[in-house]
């Protein structure tokens, strides 16, 4: 597919700048960016250049053209169902975006890395027709190239963090089952300004590697009070952190509190994609901060009483369905349903 020429993003909204930094860089062990790229981590975030990924998101976003596509009962085959499983599809109003149960407008098609690292073979279960005929093209390298990626973000934080070597991969192998999967996303053009698109929220997993091609990604720091646009940058990957690497980190990265509406500016108006890998720990990993294995994350844990690092020792496959689940609107009894599908948000989303 050609890349549609887009309108621009506007100048005038308040914008967050996230850090710039070179995966090829990274790669090559260069120190100085691998620190530039712990002070953003542990700061205002970052996004990645050079990652080798961009002609595989594109194929990704043509599997997503085709997929939402499709007519509305062949899609709802494959809908993800209201008992926490995220893989599959999942229809435009079907969540909630807030506590007063307003719906949200996006679409989405979720692939499991375990089915794409499965791949003729079935893990979790099977996809629309238009995700099979991708698989090879598209979905795979798509999966592998990303958890490499996010594997090699995870190994530097792992250093950072001044864990034993192999701790943070350990709690993320390839093999063993996850929550981690491939999402496209589709945002339909001329949604009223006053819509939510995607409710706020803070990511459930470890990272997350997203490429957006129109604004409309808003982030709330901490400490700040107005949302403020993320611009993209073509043929970059927006880097978010999670809140299972928020919890096993002790707080030292934080998961950021993010929504999105619909584009900004000129670029109103405009259907939105967007493509996302999401990095999550093995359905065993306890959620629990490392404190045991390093000193800096037992002193974090000290200090940061308080952000909410308690799960209550849930299993990350625990974590992630619990969220799940509740922000499904059939779920839904009242503001407490959204309550229940909370993170570390701590009552700012
Ligand atoms: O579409 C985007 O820019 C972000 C999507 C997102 O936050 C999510 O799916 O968790
Ligand atoms: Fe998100």
């Amino acid at each position: 597919m050609p890349v549609p020429t887009l309108p621009p993003f506007p100048e005038d909204v308040p914008t967050h700048a996230l850090l710039i930094i070179d995966y090829e860089q990274l790669k090559a062990g260069n120190q100085d960016e691998i620190d530039r790229l712990w002070g953003a981590a542990t700061g205002l975030g970052f996004c990645l250049k050079n990652h080798g990924v961009q002609e595989v998101v594109d194929r990704m976003f043509d599997m997503g053209e085709a997929t939402m596509k499709l007519p509305y009962e062949e899609k709802m085959k494959f809908e993800q169902g209201d008992e926490g499983r995220s893989f599959g599809y999942k229809a435009a109003g079907a969540n909630a975006v807030d506590a007063a149960g307003n719906l949200d407008t996006v679409e989405f098609i979720n692939i499991a890395k375990d089915d794409a690292y499965a791949w003729p073979k079935v893990a979790h279960r099977t996809y629309p027709s238009t995700v099979s005929e991708k698989m090879d093209e598209a979905v795979v390298p798509f999966v592998k190239k990303s958890t490499d990626i996010n594997t090699t973000l995870l190994n530097i934080f792992n250093t950072k963090l001044g864990l034993p070597e192999g701790e943070l991969a350990k709690r993320h192998q390839d093999l063993e089952h996850s929550g981690s999967e491939a999402r496209t996303i589709k945002n339909p053009a001329k949604m009223s300004k006053e819509r939510t698109a995607i409710g706020a929220h803070t990511d459930f997993g470890s990272l997350s590697f997203l490429h957006n091609r129109l604004g409309g990604l808003q982030v709330l720091p901490p400490g700040v009070d107005e949302w403020q646009y993320v611009k993209p940058i073509p043929g970059h990957a927006i880097c978010n952190v999670g809140d299972a690497l928020a919890v096993l980190s002790g707080g030292i990265l934080h998961s950021n509190i993010h929504r999105v509406v619909p584009p900004p500016g000129a670029q109103a108006g405009q259907e939105r994609w967007s493509q996302v890998f999401f990095t999550r720990p093995g359905d065993s990993t306890t959620l629990e901060p490392l404190a045991a294995l390093s000193p800096s994350i037992a002193e974090a844990v000290k200090k940061n009483t308080d952000k909410k690092l308690d799960t209550g020792g849930v299993t990350a496959s625990e974590w992630f369905a619990r969220r799940i689940k509740n922000q499904r609107i059939k779920n839904r009894t009242g503001p407490e349903t959204w309550e229940a599908s909370r993170g570390t948000e701590q009552g700012r989303a």
